[in-house]
């Protein structure tokens, strides 16, 4: 459960030869200051001028060393950061007071860099330590001057503009975030270093160009870490980040005497550090509901700090100057106040979506293994149960029309999942033909109704003809046209007799029950699946069945190519062929199925592969059937077994009863029982060799599946591929990037030496020299120098 903590404060006092010792004194817990100001005695008899202030703090720090400030202050709560809470840590004071030297020290005395440098290095050295957790480093940098925010680390000329398009905007948590805000990746302190170098002298270049005053401006660098377990789940991501501000001085506007732009400065950090104070007093004060972060961008960025998700510490730097006492009295006044804020860290955790996700995907992964095992445990190896993908639907599709075809006389039932989709492919395929039925009928009738040769009578008749239930013998349904369900082409007369109903409705005879073959037109099948291809009818002499072979089953646009068209030899136009359209009807014909175009692909380029798969097929087939006759006969050897171990049991039971023969303490057994052990030893050995051959089979059929599989892949592909050259697909192109070389200067292998030195007389301040080094070079050295 999260816990709710004072913001912790600590005083800091800027060294000085004019220590007033009068008026400041320090107690000896280091944690109380005594200020002392005699009164004024030119205000009188009565003077209620107040001589004495107390203040307790969490720690003073008087006369310490930078390393002493970043021990006491910034190495416990970085920890924290590490582990995933959020912190800040913050320099108030007035101008002059040492906030800047605190918090990034002598940029080029490594011995007195500040909390940022240090923390950099802290943040590094323990990610270095903590090998079982992979860790993101991300830095931004941040001025707000004039209520203007200032990317220090975006492009050069936009830190130059007055107007900043960095805006405050709260994400789906609460958290303040910076819109625009440029956050570099850090991989090394070497890396981060150089981004605070870069930010400081962005703002410096600002400072000249602008004429600005920096002391005038606050500054926010901030650590992102973002952290994942590398040994357990990947998942759980920590969000932390460590805002590290150098705010402006809190000097009075009647102390500095300043006009113009000076002044219009020092009323926006006078406004800035009131919302500050404001937001403080609204926090301490608990009855308070709102808390008022929107007034300005500091507290608007730093509202988590403010009483919200975040470990705070403020460093007060005071100066202690008979001079600056009232400044003195003032920081302290606020640095109290500031004790009274509370704020409630919590473990910043997120759970990766994508990580999820790919958490789910392993765990299926293993389940499918499992599932497997399972399959080939219990015999059942070749079940799927990925998804059907396209090809694998496009091959259902096919054995589908092979079996409705005749072509195949069974379908290798092996899962339910493939049934399913069995059924589904019949039910697609039943859909089209009807739908061409009903285009094709259409088109039909129209051009029937519209001939101006044909009378509408003779039409509708011609129509009729078709559609009546045939009543005559075989003989009499003629000539089919082969290309239209219940629109045959019968010669005049022509009448079948066998009550066959083929009305475009799939309206059927009663006896016209069973079906052994069907047929789809336009796919080769009958529209309906109930309709007949072979008929049974019912004649004087008993039932019949009447084949009714392919072409003459009246199918609508297959076979009008190869059979006298009726339109042809009625004058209809001619009819569209949707099965096999070609170059000159394409764009007549809607664009040709992939089912279709499959069919032709196999006949044509993917002949070769088809071929294999179907020797494939052969091949597994046969010895499927081997393996079957192969496992009958082991059952059978396995029952002579039982029924011989059966019988040899039952010998020896008579010979416990007294009816063997004992020589010589040996058991003599009779003829009998020798015959019989001697067949179940024959048995036996007999039932391992056929269960041996089962098994190589057995392991012959599950790589010739897989080779089927393989082949039917590879047939598929092919096809896909084929598919999406002919109609209009595009395969992606790959781009690749060039490598830039970068060559070692002179001055480059000088520095690289210097290094060398350096590093053997104090190997931690490497990183250091190094990104303050990078960081003047492409500020002011040659063609480097030019950001951006
Ligand atoms: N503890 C210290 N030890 C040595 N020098 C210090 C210390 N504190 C401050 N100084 C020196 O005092 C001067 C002013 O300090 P600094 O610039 O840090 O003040 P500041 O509070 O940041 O002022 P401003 O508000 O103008 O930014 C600097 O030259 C700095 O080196």
């Amino acid at each position: 459960m999260s816990k709710s903590k004072h913001v912790k404060v600590v005083i800091r006092t800027r060294p000085t030869s004019d220590y007033a010792q009068d008026m400041i004194k320090f107690t000896g817990d280091r944690k109380g200051v005594h200020i002392h100001i005699p009164k004024n005695v030119e205000g009188g008899f009565i003077n209620n001028q107040q001589e004495n202030w107390d203040f307790r703090f969490d720690s003073i720090l008087h006369n310490v060393s930078q390393e002493t400030v970043y021990e006491e202050c910034a190495s416990s709560l970085l920890k924290g950061v590490l582990e995933g809470y959020n912190g800040t840590i913050m320099a108030y004071g007035q101008t002059g007071a040492g906030k800047t030297f605190t918090m990034t020290g002598a940029t080029e005395n490594y011995k007195h860099r500040g909390l940022i440098p240090r923390t950099i290095s802290h943040v590094f050295r323990e990610i270095g330590e903590r090998p079982q957790l992979s860790y993101v480093v991300r830095v931004s940098y941040i001025e707000i001057y004039n209520e203007q925010m200032v990317d220090l680390l975006g492009n050069l000329p936009d830190a130059l503009r007055l107007d900043s398009n960095l805006n405050v905007v709260e994400d789906r948590t609460g958290t303040a975030q910076v819109k625009g805000l440029t956050m570099k990746i850090a991989t090394s302190e070497e890396e981060a270093l150089s981004y605070l170098f870069e930010g400081e002298t962005t703002r410096s270049i600002a400072e000249h160009q602008l004429n600005r005053n920096s002391s005038r401006s606050h500054c926010v660098f901030t650590i992102y870490l973002e952290s994942r377990s590398r040994i357990e789940s990947s998942e759980k991501v920590l969000f932390s980040k460590l805002n590290l501000v150098d705010l402006a001085g809190s000097e009075r506007l009647s102390k500095t005497h300043t006009t113009g732009v000076s002044l219009r400065e020092a009323m926006y950090i006078n406004k800035s550090l009131t919302f500050l104070e404001q937001v403080i007093v609204a926090l301490a004060d608990k009855r308070r509901g709102h808390i008022p972060y929107r007034q300005s961008k500091l507290t608007n960025v730093l509202r988590d700090a403010l009483g919200g998700n975040c470990n705070t510490l403020m460093i007060s730097n005071i100066r202690c100057e008979a001079d600056y006492i009232e400044e003195t009295i003032s920081t302290l006044r606020f640095a109290t106040r500031m004790m009274c804020v509370t704020n409630t860290p919590e473990l910043n955790v997120q759970y990766d979506p994508i990580a999820l996700i790919k958490k789910y995907e392993r765990e299926i992964k293993e389940l499918k293994q499992e599932l497997s095992m399972h399959d080939t445990l219990s015999n059942r190896s070749h079940v799927q149960h990925e998804p059907f993908s396209e090809p694998q639907r496009l091959e259902l599709q096919r054995q589908v029309k092979a079996f409705l075809e005749n072509e195949e006389d069974e379908i290798e039932i092996v899962s339910l999942r493939q049934i399913r989709e069995i059924f589904h492919q019949f039910r697609m395929l039943y859909k089209t033909q009807e739908q061409e039925n009903e285009d094709w009928q259409r088109i039909h009738r129209n051009a029937i109704g519209t001939h101006p040769t044909m009378a509408k009578d003779d039409a509708t008749e011609n129509i009729n003809m078709n559609t009546r239930p045939l009543d005559e013998k075989d003989d009499g349904v003629g000539e089919l046209e082969g290309t239209g369900f219940g629109l045959g082409l019968a010669p005049s007369g022509g009448r079948q007799t066998g009550g066959i109903a083929m009305a475009a409705g799939g309206t059927r005879g009663p006896k016209d029950r069973r079906r052994k073959n069907s047929r789809i037109p336009g796919l080769g099948l009958s529209a309906q699946m109930g309709a007949p291809a072979h008929t049974e009818v019912e004649e004087e002499d008993g039932k019949h069945e009447i084949p009714m072979e392919r072409d003459r089953i009246p199918s609508p646009p297959t076979k009008v190519t190869e059979i006298s068209s009726p339109a042809e030899s009625s004058g209809l136009p001619p009819l569209p062929n949707a099965h096999h359209p070609n170059k000159n009807n394409r764009s007549l014909a809607p664009p040709p199925s992939r089912a279709d175009e499959f069919e032709s692909f196999k006949r044509g380029k993917g002949a070769d592969i088809n071929r294999i798969l179907n020797e494939n097929k052969f091949i597994l087939r046969d010895k499927k059937k081997h393996a079957k006759d192969l496992a009958a006969s082991v059952n059978d050897t396995k029952r002579h077994i039982d029924d011989l171990k059966i019988k040899i049991d039952c010998k020896r039971h008579d010979r416990t009863c007294g009816v063997e023969i004992q020589r010589d303490d040996e058991v003599v057994i009779d003829e009998e029982e020798y015959i019989l052990l001697n067949s179940l030893k024959q048995l036996k050995q007999h039932y391992r060799e056929q269960y041996e051959a089962l098994r190589t089979v057995r392991a012959d059929i599950e790589y010739c599946s897989r080779l089927v599989d393989q082949c039917r892949q590879k047939l598929m592909a092919e096809f896909e591929q084929w598919y999406e050259i002919q109609y209009g697909g595009q395969l992606p192109e790959d781009g690749s990037d060039g490598q830039v070389e970068d060559l070692m200067d002179i001055g480059e292998k000088f520095d690289r030496l210097q290094m060398e030195r350096m590093s053997q007389e104090d190997p931690d301040s490497l990183p250091f020299y190094n990104a303050r080094k990078n960081t003047e070079r492409r500020y002011h050295k040659g063609p480097r120098s030019k950001r951006h």
